[in-house]
C-alpha cells in the first residue's frame, strides 16, 4: 500500500487512506481486459464500492431487475463520488429489464428440489404460497406454456433446474422435476426451443407504455432513470433487432443524452440478427446466463467466438458476462475450469468480461475480483511474450465496416490509418505507452481496436468520454484540459503519467492528436456549399451543424471557443462540478449561444477563426 500511494498524486492521498490495509490496489494502465462487476448488496456501500474501483473494476453494472430505483441512484452517486474525489475512474453500465424476461418469485428460502418432486408455476398472485409454489412473473404465460414443454429456471451455483410441464390447470403450470437443484430467488426461466417473446400486455396499459413495447423493446421508465442518472451506457436485455437499437439511440439522443447503447445477445432470434445488431449498437455483451438457456449450452463457446469477431470487424466493444467465477459466489478460491474460461476470453481479445452473482451477492466478492485480476494478468503477460517472439509487428484486424454514427467520410478513413500505423509503431518501437488526445473517444476506440501491446492512455477534456473509455480494451482513460496550444496539453499529460510513475524520463512513447495547423478559413464557394448541404435550405444552422460543416471543410475552431459555442457535447454541469473539487479553475464555460442558431454570416466568422486539422502521429522519448 504505501508504494502505491507514491504513485498517487498527493490530492488524493486521504482517499487511498480509507482503503483497508489488505485492500489491493490495480495499478494504472496494468492490465487490458477490463472488468465489470455487478453490484449488489454484497458491495453497494461506498466502502465497498472504492475497494472494488481501486481493485480494478472498471464499470459498474447495475441490474434493474433487482433492487428499487433509490437504491440504484444511492450506488451511483457513491461511482460519482469515487470518480470525483479519488484517483479511480469507473462507468456506469445500467442493464434495463425486457417485457420478455419471466422471472420466478421471491422466495424467503430457496427452495432445493429432488428429480421427480412436484412443483407449481403460478399467476394466482397471492401474497404466499406454500412450498413448492412459485408465482410467475408474467400472466401470459399460462397461455402459452404447454404439456410437454421444458422449462429451465436458473438456479444457485450457476447451474439450471429443469421442469417438465405436466398439466395446466386454471392458473396453475404443474411441473415434474427433471433436473434437480437449488432455485434462485427472482431467478430467470425459459422454455426451451420457444421465443418467450409473449406481448405479455395488460389490459390496461397506457399509450406510452404500449408504444414503447413495439418500438424500443424495454419498459420506457427504466430508460428515463438512466437518462436522469446519467449513465455512460445502458444494456439492453433480450434484444431482437437493429430497429430496436436505433430506437432506443434515438430517444436518448432527442434528449442529449451521451449515453451509449449495448445490445445484450441472449436469444436464438438475436444471433439470427447479429450482424444488424452489432452495427447498431455502441457495444455487445454476450449474455451467457440467458443465452445458454435459450440455446443448448454446448453451442454457447462457438457463438462466443463468433459473436468476439463480428465485434471486431465491427470495431465494437465486447463484453462476455456470467459464470467466470460462480464457484466464488460460495467458495474462496476458483476452479480450473472456471480459470481456463477466462484465459479463453482473454484469447479471444474482448473488451470486458462481466462478473455477476460473485460480486452482487457473493461471500467473496473482493477475493472473486482479485482472482480475476491476477489471471487476466496473468495471461495477457503470456500473450505479450508470444507476440514479441515473433519478429512480425503487423497487426492482423480484417478492415473496419464504417460506423456512420460517427464517421465522416475521408476524415473517418485517416483516422483508421493513422491508428493502425500508431499500433505498428509502437509494437515495433517496443513503447511504454501510446498517449491518444482525443475529444468524442473515436480515436482511442480505434487505437483499441489494433489491440497495441503498449497501454493506451486516453485523454479527453469531457467527463462522460473518459468515462466511457473505460470500456474500451487496452484504454486508460484521462480528463484533462486541451489547451489552445497542444504542446502544453501533451506536456502536462506527461506530467500526469510521470506522476503516476506509469512512465518515466527516456520512455519512448508514440502521441496520436488532431492539432489545428496548416490552412486557414476557405473559399466563399466552398463555405456556402458547405452551409447549405447541412442547412438543407434553411437560413440558419445550430451549433451542432456548424461544426459538421467546418467538418466537411476539414477545418475546426479552437477547443476553447468550440466549447463555448455548445459545438460538441460537453456536460458542463459535471464539468464545472470536476473542475471546483479538483482546485482547477474551469477555463469552459456555457455559452449564452449553447444551443443557439447561426446564419451564413455568423458562420462566415466562426469559419475565418478554423484552422486545417491536422493528425499527428509522433515518437517522443518522456522528459
Ligand atoms: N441489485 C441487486 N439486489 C439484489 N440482488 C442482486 C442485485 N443485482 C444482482 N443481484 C443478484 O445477483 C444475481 C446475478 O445478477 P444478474 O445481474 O446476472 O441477474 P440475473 O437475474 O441473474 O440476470 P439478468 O441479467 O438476466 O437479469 C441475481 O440473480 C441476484 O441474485
Ligand atoms: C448478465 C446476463 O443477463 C446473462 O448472462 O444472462
Amino acid at each position: 500500500m504505501a508504494s502505491i500511494l507514491e504513485t498517487v498524486p498527493p490530492q488524493f492521498r486521504s482517499s487511498m487512506l480509507k482503503l483497508p490495509e489488505d485492500a489491493e490496489v490495480a495499478y494504472v494502465g496494468e492490465r487490458r481486459t477490463k472488468i465489470v462487476g455487478t453490484v449488489g448488496p454484497s458491495t453497494c456501500d461506498p466502502d465497498h464500492l472504492l475497494r472494488l474501483v481501486a481493485g480494478g473494476m472498471n464499470l459498474v453494472r447495475l441490474n434493474l431487475c433487482h433492487g428499487d430505483y433509490e437504491w440504484h441512484r444511492q450506488v451511483i452517486r457513491n461511482v460519482h463520488d469515487i470518480n470525483l474525489n479519488t484517483p479511480f475512474v469507473a462507468g456506469v453500465i445500467m442493464d434495463i429489464g425486457s417485457f420478455d424476461t419471466v422471472r420466478l418469485g421471491e422466495f424467503p428460502r430457496n427452495p432445493k428440489l429432488e428429480t421427480g418432486d412436484t412443483f407449481t408455476l403460478t399467476v394466482r398472485h397471492e401474497a404466499e404460497y406454500p412450498p413448492g409454489v412459485s408465482e410467475i412473473s408474467l400472466d401470459g404465460f399460462i397461455d402459452f406454456a404447454e404439456v410437454g414443454d421444458s422449462i429451465q429456471c436458473q438456479a444457485e451455483g450457476g447451474g439450471l433446474v429443469e421442469l417438465l410441464v405436466k398439466r395446466i390447470k386454471d392458473l396453475d403450470v404443474i411441473c415434474e422435476v427433471v433436473s434437480p437443484g437449488e432455485l434462485r430467488s427472482r431467478g430467470t426461466i425459459n422454455i426451451r426451443g420457444k421465443s418467450l417473446n409473449l406481448n405479455p400486455k395488460s389490459e390496461n396499459e397506457d399509450l406510452n407504455t404500449s408504444i414503447a413495447r413495439a418500438v424500443l423493446g424495454c419498459p420506457p421508465d427504466q430508460l428515463e432513470f438512466a437518462i436522469s442518472e446519467r449513465v455512460e451506457y445502458v444494456a439492453l436485455s433480450f434484444v431482437e433487432s437493429a430497429d430496436q437499437i436505433v430506437a432506443v439511440r434515438n430517444l436518448l439522443r432527442s434528449r442529449r443524452a451521451n449515453i451509449g447503447v449495448i445490445a445484450k445477445i441472449e436469444s436464438p432470434i438475436a444471433l439470427r440478427n447479429l450482424e444488424s445488431i452489432v452495427d447498431a449498437a455502441d457495444g455487445v455483451m454476450i449474455a451467457r446466463g440467458d443465452l445458454g438457456t435459450a440455446i443448448q449450452y454446448e453451442k454457447v463457446p462457438y457463438w462466443q467466438q463468433q459473436i468476439s469477431e463480428v465485434c471486431r470487424r465491427f470495431g465494437k466493444p465486447c463484453l462476455i458476462s456470467t459464470h467466470f467465477l460462480e464457484s466464488m459466489v460460495l467458495y474462496p478460491t476458483p476452479t480450473r475450469a472456471e480459470v481456463t474460461d477466462m484465459t479463453e476470453a482473454v484469447k479471444q481479445r474482448v473488451d470486458a468480461l462481466v462478473l455477476t452473482a460473485e460480486t452482487a451477492s457473493g461471500k467473496f466478492p473482493f477475493k472473486a475480483l482479485s482472482t480475476m485480476n491476477s489471471v487476466l494478468l496473468r495471461i495477457q503477460q503470456r500473450i505479450h511474450e508470444v507476440e514479441e517472439e515473433s519478429e512480425d509487428p503487423t497487426l492482423e484486424i480484417p478492415p473496419l465496416v464504417k460506423d456512420t454514427t460517427w464517421w465522416t467520410p475521408g476524415v473517418g478513413d485517416v483516422a483508421e490509418n493513422i491508428a493502425n500505423s500508431a499500433a505498428v509503431l509502437a509494437n515495433q518501437q517496443n513503447a511504454a505507452a501510446i498517449m491518444v488526445f482525443t475529444q468524442k473517444g473515436l480515436m482511442a476506440t480505434l487505437m483499441s481496436r489494433y489491440r497495441p501491446r503498449a497501454p493506451i492512455y486516453a485523454f479527453t477534456a469531457t467527463p462522460v468520454v473518459r468515462n466511457k473509455m473505460t470500456l474500451l480494451y487496452g484504454v486508460r482513460p484521462f480528463r484533462i484540459r486541451f489547451e489552445d496550444d497542444p504542446e502544453e496539453t501533451i506536456q502536462n499529460a506527461m506530467n500526469a503519467l510521470k506522476e503516476r510513475q506509469v512512465v518515466k524520463d527516456g520512455d519512448l512513447v508514440v502521441i496520436l492528436a488532431d492539432v489545428l495547423g496548416g490552412r486557414e478559413g476557405a473559399s466563399e464557394t466552398e463555405l456556402r456549399s458547405a452551409f447549405s448541404e447541412v442547412s438543407k435550405g434553411n437560413r440558419f444552422i445550430t451549433a451542432a451543424e456548424t461544426r459538421s460543416a467546418l467538418r466537411i471543410l476539414g477545418l475546426k475552431v479552437s477547443d476553447k471557443l468550440e466549447a463555448q459555442l455548445g459545438m460538441r457535447e460537453v456536460d458542463f454541469a459535471e464539468l464545472g462540478r470536476e473542475t471546483s473539487i479538483k482546485n482547477e479553475e474551469p477555463t469552459e464555460s456555457p455559452s449564452t449561444e449553447v444551443g443557439g442558431r447561426y446564419d451564413f454570416e455568423r458562420f462566415n466568422e466562426f469559419a475565418s477563426q478554423a484552422k486545417e486539422i491536422v493528425h499527428t502521429l509522433q515518437l517522443r522519448s518522456i522528459k
